[in-house]
């Protein structure tokens, strides 16, 4: 890029901000309160128990410092990454959000649109608030994987996976922290339960099987049903195998923490990690992912991607991520807060800022590429 070229993106950049949209995740949380009720905003922003894993997540990145190389030349560079064989724009993922019509009315197809309009990959989470079939449809031949809870009937699981292949998915995560819901104070004050309001619906309702096992396809009969199957503490390392016989796509396990979880999924074939511990809404005094992640990076030395997210909010954090092991990370709360005050054009605005934060942090920390950025430009303050 010439100078030229750079001062006409700051000065884009400028006035672009005195329009009325916000610039840090802090202002579009503030904006979110202001327009949710207490029950949505407290779910998307709450966390599970004393809420301390939610503030650790945060706490972590703070921890680290990062140690800039100069004089580099780093004009040519790129946040470009490959991942299971495809060409990513960035290391930077939407995580899986269920029931985004708590946000906004437009829901998934928001979120969906923007990221495919960012080049931004999306994964849809099981108790979305439209059907897989519609995402995939919003999103064109835009980067998408599907996120599965696990069913206690497991041909429910085989039948969403199914499906999910069918839609041009090209990766299927599997949450394996909730096989119960976390306690969530915040909820129970509201008295909230979107699941129960039946906002998660829409994939369930669409699958032949699921419907199957009901006497009569109702909103009523469904959410008990989704109720049953959330709750799956039955969930082991040998139902792997169950899922690898039903897809051809990679399978990433969503929420391990300790490495001796990454050494298993590593022995069960699994294709890739995801390091979460669900943005703290689950296990409460959990560990925060970034302290987790060295040990799982170090078993897992390459041999399969390993993600990140859970407090991930700046640029800055991204290259940190990275640095410390992670191939990509994810982001959850704050694209929903974009979803919330501005739609898809929220979603869009808060990924273009974060995209565009990753690229200058990248640049000033001396790194030209995403493969460039390793420990040697971080300390761990005291
Ligand atoms: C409102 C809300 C709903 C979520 N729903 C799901 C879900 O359906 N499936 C899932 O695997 N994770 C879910 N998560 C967890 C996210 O995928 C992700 O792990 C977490 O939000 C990352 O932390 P962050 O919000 O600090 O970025 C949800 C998170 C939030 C805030
Ligand atoms: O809210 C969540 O974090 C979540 O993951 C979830 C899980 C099951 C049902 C609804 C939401």
């Amino acid at each position: 890029m010439t100078k030229a070229q750079e001062e006409t993106l700051l000065f884009t950049r400028v006035s672009k901000s005195t329009q009325a949209l916000p610039v840090s995740i802090e202002d579009w949380e503030k904006q979110a309160r202001e327009i949710l009720p207490d029950g949505p905003f407290d779910y998307i922003a709450g966390g599970s128990g004393a809420e301390e894993t939610l503030a650790e997540n945060r706490r972590a990145f703070s921890r680290w410092a990062i140690v800039p190389r100069m004089m580099r030349d780093v004009t040519n560079r790129t946040s470009a990454i490959t991942m299971f064989g495809r060409k990513l724009s960035a290391p930077i993922f939407l995580a899986p959000v269920g029931m985004q019509s708590i946000a906004h009315r437009d829901a998934e197809l928001a979120t969906a649109r923007a990221a495919a309009a960012a080049g931004v990959p999306f994964v849809a989470s099981t108790v979305s608030s439209t059907s897989l079939e519609q995402i995939a449809e919003a999103m064109g031949a835009a980067e998408r994987w599907f996120q599965l809870y696990w069913s206690n009937d497991r041909e429910v699981s085989a039948s969403m996976v199914k499906r999910a292949e069918a839609a041009g998915y090209s990766a299927i995560v599997l949450t394996v922290d909730t096989v119960m819901l976390g306690w969530k104070r915040r909820d129970f004050r509201n008295g909230y339960s979107p699941l129960r309001e039946g906002r998660g619906l829409a994939n369930y309702i669409t699958d032949p099987v699921f419907c199957s096992r009901l006497a009569e396809v109702t909103p009523e009969n469904a959410v008990e049903e989704v109720l049953k199957n959330i709750y799956h503490p039955a969930l082991n390392w040998s139902d792997i195998g169950f899922l690898r016989e039903h897809t051809r796509l990679p399978i990433l396990v969503k929420g391990l923490l300790h490495p001796d979880d990454a050494r298993l999924a590593l022995e069960h074939g699994v294709d890739g990690i995801i390091v979460s511990n669900h943005g703290g809404r689950q296990m409460d005094g959990a560990i925060s992912t970034l302290d987790a992640l060295p040990a799982i990076a170090e078993v897992v030395a390459g041999s399969i991607p390993v993600l990140l997210d859970s407090g991930v909010r700046t640029g800055a954090d991204v290259v940190k991520a990275i640095a410390l092991g992670a191939n990509a990370v994810l982001i959850g709360r704050p694209f929903l807060y974009g979803l919330a005050v501005a739609g898809e054009q929220g979603v869009s605005s808060v990924l273009d800022t974060l995209l565009h934060e990753f690229d200058v942090a990248m640049a000033l920390s001396g790194s030209r590429s995403v493969e460039d950025l390793n420990r040697s430009i971080l300390v761990r303050l005291p």
